[in-house]
């Protein structure tokens, strides 16, 4: 069977520690742009460009209906909010800023996290 996965604090429950990690992303000084669902009605483009929105919200809301089944399905809705940020923002706006600036702090944190 699949070895347990022990995570950082001891805890074999992966997904407390995702809901942890999201504390921490939503926190974060600029997660501003991250923390609630893109208006599709009034960002222009966004809604053709962009074609699986995902933001902080959403994926809290993931996590309390037990919709992911392990850290990894986590993980990829994170790294989509950043992507999709990469995708419709230039590199030097202070949107696009903002999303290099928390990848870098999640690929961090998600490391510490898988080796404890
Ligand atoms: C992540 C992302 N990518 C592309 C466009 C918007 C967003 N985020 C949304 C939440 C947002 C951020 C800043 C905004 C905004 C909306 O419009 C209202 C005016 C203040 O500027």
């Amino acid at each position: 069977s699949k070895k347990a996965k022990i995570w950082r604090n001891g805890s074999t429950n992966e997904l407390e520690e995702c809901h942890q990690l999201l504390g921490e992303l939503e926190t974060h000084q600029d997660a501003w742009p991250f923390l609630q669902p893109v208006n599709l009605k009034t960002v222009p483009g966004y809604k053709k460009i962009v074609k699986k929105p995902m933001d902080f919200s959403t994926i809290r809301e993931k996590i309390i209906n037990k919709q992911y089944s392990s850290g990894e399905g986590f993980k990829d809705d994170v790294n989509l909010v950043f992507d999709n940020c990469e995708r419709f923002n230039e590199d030097n706006s202070e949107i696009g800023k903002a999303g290099h600036i928390m990848r870098t702090f999640f690929d961090k944190r998600w490391t510490e996290l898988l080796k404890r």
